[in-house]
């Protein structure tokens, strides 16, 4: 494994002027050879620094990692979360036929009727049969945080042109600001609240939701019965008063950021009805199904994981941006922050060593063309080079706005060109003479005219954004999340990193409240008192 590093390494370092532009001269077919489709969807990754050795190279890393084996193991439901013991299957979650085995019993059937459970609940609280206590639902109020938001959040808006249901909000974060404003302005007796919390500890989720249950309480005689909850712990559901033929659960094999295609996606399938939320699912499906049949030098998830390692690990870019050019794909970036950075932010390998290269890189981003007018003057002119992952449709919603859709079409292709291509001294000298400029003068505008050009970036084109391509796109981000994982030799499925700052928000609480504050540090210590200063009325 070193040595195949270390040819990677090496490879990179020969490559010390290559500019992406020369590829595509001296590997004429680079355009088509690289570019890969799942059905429909094309990956074009031709505009980075991979030349056909560095592919090669890293192809044979994924085979050294032996991504295949680990692969058929997940599917296969055997405990590849080794730190939490735990199968790994949201795919089972997608693929509702056939039956897989964790500890000997099939799990498939309890998958099957708890969908069933959930769309024939959608169904009635979409047609009116399932009513408030002041009649048909209106409202959705999704209470949830990480992967019990982030998924059905990104999912909700990017479905919208398909959103025949009640309307759906989505609150998350203990601020009482989130919840007030949400509540504002809705009618409690037509609102259902529903409690998504894979744990129904996490503290967040359980305050807003008892202020949830308060501010229904003054409104209807029965606030519980407008309650649904979402979670692996059943019986903590009751406890809360929940019904349990409003209780919809999953198994500990479903890791919460990606919950999305199971109970955590009710509040999508409200919003678009179970018949498209199954077309989500069946999108899911079909790339778990390219994903274990695709040879690796054509299988898209594993191709996306070699370019992010190759940027990443190898070249040292520190983060990646993804700049997804279509508005309903707006919380995309927040959602892959969890689903990259929860998942490979690590630095033990699965054996317990320290890890032998850097752990997943920073991802972040916003959608185009918002972005440029915000942050892209760092990715074309500023030092670090950022990796950027285009995603865009061919086809928008708005037939009748279809001349916006070639502008921001354009606009991408026109990004990743830009970045690839760049601007020479001598071209933007060209500019400034044409400008009147000359001599010492001429020299010092057109530096600042330069780009540097031969700035990577990979290409995802979809038909169009629907509830099938949206389950393409995520089961495609998820599972090139765990080839990175696999070939990092770390465990993808936990998340123990997320567990010290909760454990001390409980104890610095009492300090806020005027505890004494022992054990805790000398300037948490003196936030704590000049927080409680400023408290004070003036
Ligand atoms: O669904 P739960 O149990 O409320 O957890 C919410 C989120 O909190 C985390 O455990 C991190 O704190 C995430 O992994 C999870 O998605």
């Amino acid at each position: 494994m070193t040595d195949i590093w270390t040819r990677l390494a090496s490879c990179r370092a020969a490559q010390e002027d290559l500019r992406i532009t020369d590829l595509f001269a001296s590997e004429p077919a680079r355009a088509e050879a690289f570019c890969t489709s799942a059905d429909d969807l094309v990956f074009d990754w031709s505009k980075t620094t991979i030349d056909s050795a560095a592919r090669d190279l890293l192809l044979e890393l994924a085979r050294q990692s032996h991504v295949e084996a680990r692969r058929d193991a997940m599917f296969a439901g055997e405990k590849i979360n080794e730190t939490e013991n735990r199968a790994v299957l949201h795919t089972a979650l997608r693929n509702l036929g056939g039956s897989v085995l964790v500890d000997g019993q099939d799990v498939m059937p309890k998958v099957r009727d708890t969908f069933a459970r959930m769309s024939d609940f959608a169904s009635k609280v979409r047609s009116g049969e399932f009513t408030g206590q002041g009649g048909k639902i209106t409202d959705v109020v999704n209470i949830g945080i990480g992967g019990s938001d982030l998924g059905p959040y990104m999912a909700t808006l990017a479905l919208a042109p398909y959103h025949d249901g009640p309307r759906t909000h989505f609150v998350s974060n203990v601020d009482g600001a989130d919840i007030a404003d949400t509540l504002r302005g809705l009618n409690p007796e037509t609102t259902l609240v529903i409690v998504a919390s894979k744990t129904f500890t996490t503290i967040e989720t359980m305050t807003n939701a008892r202020t949830a249950r308060d501010w229904m309480a003054g409104a209807v005689a029965e606030p519980a019965a407008q309650f649904v909850a979402l979670s692996s712990a059943v019986d903590k559901t009751g406890a809360f008063g929940i019904d349990s033929s409003r209780v919809f659960g999953f198994e500990d094999w479903v890791g919460g950021r990606y919950s999305v295609w199971g109970p955590i996606g009710l509040s999508v399938m409200l919003a678009v009805g179970p018949e498209d939320f199954a077309d989500f699912l069946a999108g899911g499906a079909a790339m778990d199904a390219h994903f274990r049949a695709a040879p690796l030098d054509s299988n898209l998830p594993v191709l996306l994981a070699l370019t992010g390692i190759w940027h990443h690990q190898i070249c040292g870019y520190p983060t990646r941006a993804v700049l997804p050019y279509d508005n309903r794909l707006m919380r995309l970036p927040a959602y892959l922050q969890q689903l990259e950075m929860e998942s490979n932010g690590k630095r033990v390998a699965m054996d317990g060593s320290d890890l032998a290269m850097n752990s997943g890189p920073v991802v972040w981003g916003e959608p185009g063309t918002n972005g440029q007018h915000a942050f892209y003057q760092l990715i074309h002119q500023g030092t670090t080079p950022v990796p950027c992952e285009f995603i865009l449709a061919a086809r928008g919603h708005e037939e009748e706005l279809a001349h916006h859709h070639i502008l921001l079409a354009a606009n991408c292709l026109a990004q990743s060109e830009a970045l690839m291509r760049g601007r020479s001294l001598e071209e933007a000298r060209g500019l400034m003479r044409a400008k009147g400029f000359e001599g010492a003068e001429l020299d010092r505008q057109a530096r600042h005219r330069v780009f540097p050009g031969n700035r990577p970036s990979t290409t995802l084109l979809i038909p169009q954004l629907t509830p099938f391509t949206l389950g393409q796109i995520i089961a495609l981000y998820e599972h090139r999340v765990f080839v990175e994982g696999v070939i990092l030799g770390l465990n993808s499925f936990d998340q123990w990193g997320v567990e010290l700052g909760k454990e001390l928000a409980l104890q610095v609480e009492p300090l806020l409240k005027g505890d004494s504050g022992e054990g805790h540090d000398p300037s948490t210590r003196h936030l704590a008192k000049l927080f409680q200063d400023l408290r004070q009325p003036s």
